[in-house]
Formats: C-alpha cells, sequence, structure tokens
C-alpha cells in the first residue's frame, strides 16, 4: 500500500496527498505534519519505515471537501485520490487514481468560491527585449471560462497588474528573475522552464481554439504573454483531469485603450478594498447594487479597468440615460435575479461537474429569457439593441430541463431523484419496480402477521442487511420454521424468508439500474447542453452587461448622480461634486465643490487645516474622473471632463517593511514613478508630500517636484501641502493657482466649514485639531509655548528659504540653482534645535591660540569638538 502511495506522491511532490482508505482519507510523511498544522488536527503514527513511525494524519470523507476548503483559501493544492478498484475482489491493495487537483487558481465548485469575486489563476513569463524588461500575462477565470493576456514593460507595471487582477494562484517558471516582486503573492507555483516554451504554448493554444495559428486572436507577437498562457492551459487541464470546453477563447488585453491605474493609486482609492483591507466603505460598496453575482463581477472589472475609448463610454452613459427614465430598472432587476449567476453554472456544465440543482436553475434562467427579451425590445440604445441580440432565446432547451427534472431535486446526482415522471419510460418502469416495494412490504406485513399471530412483527429495511422481519425477542420464538435468522438486536431478531429474499433481489437491481439509468440520462443531457454552450455563454456576458448598466442606472436615480461629458478639450470641469464614498457615510450633509482646470490652471495647490477636506476633495476628483472613464453617471451637477491616460496618486503614509522599504522611501518611490511616468494627459493627486522627511529636505522635494509637474509634465496636478511656503509658486509659476479648504474659529475651536474657495490659506489650527482629537489639555498648553519658541527660531530660515528659492524658479540658470542647493545643503535645518551648540562650537574655535598649543593639545581639543557636532 505504501509503495503504491509513494508512487502517486511522487507525481505531486509540492501538494498535499489525500490518500483514501476506506471511510477516511488519509495523509503522510510532511504532508501530515502540515496538514495537522494548518488544519489543527491530529497527527498520528501508523506502521513503521526503516524502525520509524510513519506520520499520519486522517480526515473522515464526508467532511472532506470542508478541510479541502480551508487548504485551498490558504493558497495550498490538495490532490484526492479515491479507490477505484473493489476491495472486495481486488488482491493486494485496491487500486487508487488521483481523482482531482483542488488549487487555488482554478476552483469551479461552487461551495468554494466566493459569489461576487473572480478567482484568477495567473501565469507570468518573462523575456528580455531590447534591453528592457517584458512580462507576459495571461489569467484565466475557471468559473467563468474568461481566459486573457497581455504584456507590459517595466516592473512597476507588474505590480500595477498584479494589484489589479489579484490572483489567488500564480505560476511562473523555476528561473524567474524577479523573485522579490511577488514575494508577497500568495499561491506561487513554480514550474519548469519548459511548460514557458513558446512553440509548445502555441501548440496548446491552436489545438484548445482548434485554429491554425493564433493571429485570430490578435496575440501572435506577444511571445511572452503566449508562453505563459500555454504554461496555464496545460496546468488547468492537469489539475481539472477533463478538456476544458467552456474556455472557447483568448480575449488580448489593451492597455492603450485603458486609464493606467498603478498599485498605489489602486489602494488608495479604494476602489473594492479599504485602506485597512475591508470591502466595507469602498467606491464597489456604494455602487454595487447588481441583481447577479456576475454582474457584480463585471462591474468590479470595469472599476478597476477604466477605458478611454469615448464611443464605447457614450454608448454605456447612452442605455443609463434612457434606462433611468424607463420605469424598466426594477423589471430588469427582478429577472436578473431570478437568473442569477448563469456564468458559473455554463462553466460547471462545461467541466462537467454541474449539480442536478444547477441545471434547474439554468431552466429558469432560460425560461426568463423571453420576457427579457421583449421589455429590451422596447428600448432603442444602441448597446441595448445589440444586448438584445446577443441574448438568444432557447426555448426547446428550457422545455427540455422542465419537464426533465423534478422542481427541488437532491444536491448530488449519487442517489438519483433527479428526473421527473413522464420524461424518460425506462427509468418510469425501473421507478416503480423499486416504489411498488412499500406496497408490497406493507402487504407483507399485513399476511405474515395474520400468519404469525405475532402482533409486534415488522417489515423493514437497512442499507447493510437488506430488507428484513422483525420479532420482537419476547415472540421470537414463534417464528415460523422458514424464518432464517438474519440478525440479533438487544431486544429483537430479524428474519428473512426466500419470498422475502428474491423480492429484495428484483428490488435492488431495479433500483440499481434506475440509479444507473439516471447517471445516463444526465451524462446526455449535460452533452445536449455543450453543445450550447456558446451560445448560452454570450448570453450570459450580454445578460452581465445588462445587469451592470441597469445598476448603473439605479444608482445614478438613488444617488443623484448626472451624466458626464467627455471629450478631448483638455479641460476639466466639475460642477458641485461630491465623494461617493464619504457622502454615503457621513451623517452631516455633504459640502459638494466645484472644480475648473486646463491648461493655464493645471496645478491646484490645495491648503487648509487639518480636518478640512483636502483629501476628501482630491479624492472625490479623481473617483469622479474613473467613473467616468467607466461609462458611469457621476456624483456632480455637471461634468466635463478631457480624457486622461493615467490617474497617479501619492498619498497616505505606510510602509512596506517585509519589502525593505520605509515610509518615506515607499513615499520617494510613489513619488518618482510619477515624475519619471506622467503625461500631459494624466491626472496626479498628491497629498503632503515630503513630510516624511526633515521639515527642510521635505519642502525641498516637494517645491522641486511641483516645479517639475508644472514646468515639465504639464499634467492635471491636485498638490495638497501644509508647507505653506509651497502658497507662493502660484505667484512663480503661471499654470498653477491656490485654493483652500475654509474652517472659522469658535471659542478656541475649530469649525470646518469643507468648502474650496481661491487662494492659499492663512492658518493650520493643526493645535486645535490635536484638541478635538482629545489630545490633553496640558500637552495642548506646552505645545502652544513650544510653537511659538519655534516660530521665532525658525522665522530666519524659512525667510533665508523663501528669498532664496523663490527667484530660482523663474530662471532656471544654474547660478540660482546652485544658490539654493548651497542653502539646502547648509544644515540650516538642524537651526531648529541646535544653535546653542553652534555657539559652544564657535566659542570654542575662538578660543584657541594656535601659536601656543601643542600637538597633544590640539588632538585633545579636535576630540572635545568632535563630540560637540
Ligand atoms: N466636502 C465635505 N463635506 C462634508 N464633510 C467633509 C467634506 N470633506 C471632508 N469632510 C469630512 O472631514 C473629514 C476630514 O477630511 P479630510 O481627511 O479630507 O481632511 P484633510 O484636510 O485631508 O485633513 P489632514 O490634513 O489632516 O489630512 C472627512 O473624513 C469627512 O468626514
Amino acid at each position: 500500500m505504501m509503495r503504491q502511495y509513494f508512487g502517486l506522491k511522487s507525481q505531486h511532490p509540492t501538494q498535499l496527498l489525500f490518500y483514501r482508505m476506506g471511510d477516511f482519507y488519509e495523509i503522510f510523511y510532511d504532508d501530515a505534519k502540515k496538514a495537522a498544522r494548518l488544519l489543527d488536527i491530529t497527527l498520528t503514527s501508523r506502521g513503521h519505515s526503516g524502525g520509524k513511525p510513519i506520520p499520519m494524519a486522517g480526515i473522515p470523507f464526508h467532511a472532506a471537501e470542508n478541510y479541502i476548503a480551508r487548504l485551498v483559501r490558504m493558497g495550498e493544492s490538495v490532490v484526492v485520490c479515491e479507490q477505484v478498484g473493489d476491495p472486495a475482489t481486488s488482491k493486494g491493495p485496491v487500486d487508487r487514481q488521483v481523482a482531482r487537483i483542488v488549487t487555488p487558481g482554478t476552483l469551479s465548485d461552487e461551495a468554494f468560491l466566493e459569489e461576487r469575486k473572480e478567482n484568477l489563476l495567473l501565469s507570468l513569463a518573462h523575456e528580455n527585449r531590447k534591453g528592457s524588461s517584458v512580462f507576459g500575462f495571461s489569467y484565466l477565470d475557471m468559473a467563468s471560462g474568461r481566459f486573457c493576456l497581455f504584456e507590459v514593460e517595466g516592473e512597476e507595471a507588474l505590480s500595477s497588474e498584479l494589484q489589479r487582477l489579484t490572483p489567488t494562484e500564480i505560476l511562473l517558471s523555476e528561473d524567474f528573475p524577479y523573485t522579490k516582486l511577488i514575494q508577497l503573492e500568495k499561491g506561487i507555483r513554480e514550474l519548469g522552464p519548459w511548460h514557458f516554451d513558446y512553440d509548445s504554448s502555441y501548440r496548446q493554444l491552436i489545438q484548445q481554439f482548434n485554429t491554425k495559428d493564433l493571429s485570430g486572436f490578435g496575440c501572435e507577437e506577444l511571445k511572452a504573454a503566449i508562453a505563459s498562457a500555454g504554461a496555464l492551459l496545460q496546468y488547468a487541464k492537469d489539475t481539472q483531469r477533463s478538456e476544458l470546453p467552456h474556455i472557447r477563447t483568448i480575449t488580448v488585453e489593451q492597455r492603450d485603450n485603458c486609464v493606467l491605474i498603478d498599485g498605489a493609486t489602486r489602494r488608495n482609492l479604494e476602489i473594492d478594498i479599504n485602506l485597512t483591507g475591508s470591502t466595507s466603505n469602498t467606491l464597489t460598496s456604494v455602487l454595487d447594487r447588481c441583481s447577479t453575482p456576475m454582474g457584480s463581477r463585471l462591474l468590479k472589472r470595469w472599476l478597476h479597468q477604466p477605458i478611454r475609448d469615448i464611443v464605447e463610454i457614450t454608448h454605456r452613459q447612452d442605455v443609463i440615460e434612457e434606462l433611468k427614465t424607463s420605469q424598466l430598472i426594477e423589471d430588469f432587476k427582478q429577472t436578473l435575479k431570478d437568473i442569477g449567476d448563469l456564468e458559473r453554472i455554463l462553466s460547471r456544465i462545461g467541466l462537467k461537474s454541474a449539480r442536478p440543482r444547477d441545471l434547474v436553475r439554468l431552466g429558469l434562467a432560460l425560461n426568463a429569457l423571453p420576457s427579457l427579451k421583449k421589455q429590451l425590445s422596447a428600448l432603442s440604445s444602441h448597446r441595448l439593441i445589440d444586448i438584445n441580440t446577443r441574448i438568444e432565446e432557447q426555448n426547446a432547451m428550457a422545455a427540455e430541463l422542465e419537464t426533465a427534472l423534478v422542481d427541488n431535486p437532491p444536491a448530488v446526482i449519487r442517489d438519483g431523484g433527479i428526473f421527473d415522471k413522464g420524461y424518460d419510460s425506462e427509468l418510469d418502469e425501473l421507478m416503480a419496480l423499486s416504489s411498488n416495494a412499500t406496497d408490497f412490504l406493507a402487504e407483507m406485513e399485513r399476511s405474515e402477521k395474520e400468519k404469525t399471530g405475532i402482533s409486534s412483527l415488522k417489515v423493514g429495511f437497512n442499507r447493510v442487511h437488506g430488507y428484513y422481519i422483525e420479532i420482537s425477542r419476547l415472540h421470537s420464538e414463534q417464528a415460523p420454521v422458514e424464518y432464517i435468522r438474519r440478525q440479533t438486536l438487544k431486544n429483537a431478531e430479524r428474519f428473512i424468508t426466500p419470498k422475502l429474499k428474491a423480492f429484495e433481489d428484483k428490488a435492488l437491481s431495479a433500483k440499481s439500474k434506475a440509479l444507473a439509468r439516471e447517471k445516463q440520462l444526465y451524462e446526455t443531457l449535460l452533452d445536449t447542453l455543450n453543445t450550447l454552450l456558446s451560445s448560452l455563454q454570450s448570453t450570459s456576458q450580454a445578460l452581465a452587461e445588462l445587469d451592470v448598466l441597469a445598476n448603473f442606472a439605479e444608482r445614478a436615480n438613488k444617488l443623484n448622480y448626472a451624466r458626464p461629458t467627455l471629450n478631448n478639450d483638455n479641460k476639466i470641469e466639475i460642477k458641485q461634486g461630491r465623494h461617493p464614498v464619504v457622502e454615503s457615510v457621513i451623517t452631516e450633509p455633504f459640502i459638494p465643490n466645484d472644480l475648473y482646470m486646463d491648461q493655464n490652471r493645471s496645478l491646484l495647490m490645495i491648503t487648509g487645516p487639518n480636518m478640512g477636506g483636502k483629501s476628501t476633495y482630491m479624492r472625490q476628483v479623481a473617483l469622479i474622473t474613473l467613473l467616468a472613464h467607466t461609462g458611469s453617471f457621476v456624483p456632480a451637477e455637471a461634468t466635463t471632463l478631457t480624457l486622461v491616460d493615467r490617474i497617479f496618486t501619492r498619498m497616505g503614509s505606510s510602509d512596506d517593511l517585509a519589502g525593505g522599504r520605509s515610509t518615506f522611501m515607499v513615499e520617494m518611490t510613489e513619488t518618482a514613478n510619477i515624475l519619471n511616468n506622467a503625461s500631459a494627459n494624466s491626472l496626479v493627486l498628491m497629498d503632503e508630500v515630503g513630510r516624511g522627511t526633515s521639515t527642510f529636505d521635505g519642502l525641498s522635494l516637494a517645491w522641486s517636484a511641483v516645479e517639475y509637474l508644472a514646468n515639465h509634465i504639464h499634467c492635471y496636478v491636485l498638490f495638497a501641502t501644509h508647507y505653506f511656503e509651497l502658497t507662493q509658486l502660484a505667484d512663480e509659476l503661471n499654470n498653477a493657482t491656490n485654493v483652500h479648504l475654509t474652517a472659522t474659529e469658535h471659542e478656541d475651536s475649530i469649525v470646518f466649514m469643507h468648502q474650496v474657495h481661491e487662494g492659499p490659506a492663512s492658518q493650520s489650527y493643526g493645535l486645535q485639531v490635536a484638541q478635538l482629537a482629545g489630545v490633553p489639555k496640558k500637552v495642548i498648553n506646552e505645545a502652544k509655548l513650544k510653537l511659538s519658541e519655534l516660530e521665532q527660531h525658525s522665522q530666519s530660515a524659512h525667510d533665508a528659504f523663501v528669498k532664496e528659492s523663490t527667484p530660482s524658479i523663474k530662471s532656471s540658470s544654474g547660478k540660482k540653482l546652485s544658490q539654493k542647493k548651497a542653502l539646502i545643503d547648509n544644515p540650516i535645518q538642524t537651526d531648529l534645535f541646535s544653535n546653542s551648540r553652534n555657539d559652544e562650537l564657535e566659542d570654542s574655535l575662538k578660543a584657541i591660540d594656535l601659536n601656543t598649543i601643542t600637538p597633544l593639545e590640539a588632538l585633545n581639543l579636535l576630540y572635545k569638538l568632535k563630540e560637540l557636532v
């Protein structure tokens, strides 16, 4: 038995092997130790090997799904080995085979999946192309069959895409060179480099899609991506142990058509995960009221990948506009609810793992299509007409499913009972034979009671011993001679008679034949459905799109969103804009604010008190821009937007200790990314850049970053800061403007108005905000004293900084720049705390008489002076 085990284990060295033995799955050796640790189950041992006990852990087979789900959620893969031979007839150990491999990225079973979230298997290949790093991506959502590929250049893009896709499992070659970039990802599987061989990958793909070449998919040139896709497809097939007919095409994702959002920005904008890692108070939590899980998944994809195609955006907007006023939203939503998660049901049909209830739900969905199509035909926007043509009625199939299946079938086909009476005459006959049993047994019980005169006599059935006549112990002696004893219980004896045995043979064989027939019918039904798979999948895609658009229309009505205008006019104008998430959370009314930017006013320097609403204002601009690029309406009275190519944010402070980067390092890496990659069409949000280091270093960095963005890149920038020095830049740069958030003081406290006005703020109110936050009075008073002391000390340094920096902006001549640099390099910044030390140093130096001092005294003095520094 162990030899057989090793044979199987050697093929799956890195996965946990569940080895079926009777009613248990047994797990051995290191797998057992790992499973015991992860699942908190008992580690025992069984037998010996090389004089040592073999570690073992066991799981009852009926509870296995639960344990497998937990392991897979932790990023593990499980190989399930079943007994395929009959233990009664096999000589030696019963035959075992791998029945399935469950891995985090290849799940299709409903029980393992989150309803409204995609579960992606990602494959990554790398290539050096003309000196730069190209990453080939391909990913598959097994539960829907969506299979995509694309390529990106550079490490930043790699991280950004990983953040967007959040795969549950990542395949890469053992020699993948950028392991540092993916070290924090879960579910990494390293495969031999030959899995990523371009030629065999290419063959894999054309075989899957049954085409001569890949030109029809537009991916011929994407060599690294094709290499990754081949590896992915083979891995997916290996785990499913079947063909994957539901993967019908591969889509090339065009990054040029999308608004690019890097990883940090995705996090900062809290699209579907908030900064604390949960899903509440996110853009998705406000926007997702989709009726079907497939709609919710599509919505998330749209939010994560806004587009730059004005025609497509307009089509989506037209639908929302039409639906908003059509009174049909509720009807659509109700019908879509009945349709449910068609997409995943279809994939399980493709994988032949669909359960009976899936087919009943499919039947209900198909039944809902005719009336939905009729409703759609009354509408006229281009995209709705298109959706309506993509939804294909399947009336014959709907009728077949309705007659075939009982209304409420069991969860699994194992015990039968799926098909309705009248669907198949052979099955009906067999069922009649086995169900007549009830009448036969009742009749037998009555006649045997009468014959024997034993009133406690009962006829019954159990799984192990089959049919029996039971007589209580008290009367068992009176059993007739033809009764053959079968089982002795505490208070009763059970018997069998030749007549009952003959019936049993007939009934049981009818039952097992009926079950076999049901399984056969089920297979046939799945085969028929598979012939319709491609049309059904197109239908489900159209339904998901309708769901998202109806959802956008419902949200627009409910949340008072308006249609934005997108163009290429290099202007951003938002009238009375709101932050979609903050306005849904706060109890007080949200104060809307305007924004206007164009090429002469492309940089807004935002100042104002802490808690004044600077971040909220900046984020609302980014979220409105993002939403507008998905086709959705936006939380503003009126919006006109130029198309943007990227959205960047540098906000908040977080460190990346695991990645070996301090808070300031993270801040500067993000700033560098913006300065290196932003274009004139990018929207850039920067919140308190330079805060993570000493005041003067920070101020200088912020200063020159602003100059660079305004003078060299000319992108749209919202720059929030507490460095009031920076507000002077508005006078110096012809495309920068100051705006500020207002607040008023009221009896030593502060009231935030959250209104954006032109011009710089006059005060920062930091201490008042600290007081509001509950910092003890004593500390506040001390801080006030310290503040006035610091203000006096730093005034001269501040004046010097501004005086020296300001002229350099007008002219970038080397002289001015070097003056500024000298000032920054100078230890002015230490003045704040070290004046007394400098005085002491100076006095000591002055006191030295160079003509009289001995070399030894000089050396000692040098030591002392050094200590002072
Ligand atoms: N326009 C608004 N209408 C109503 N409430 C608002 C508005 N803007 C902000 N707020 C409220 O004020 C809080 C603080 O806002 P925000 O974080 O944007 O301030 P901030 O100026 O960036 O502060 P800090 O400088 O301390 O980072 C928000 O959490 C929100 O509750």
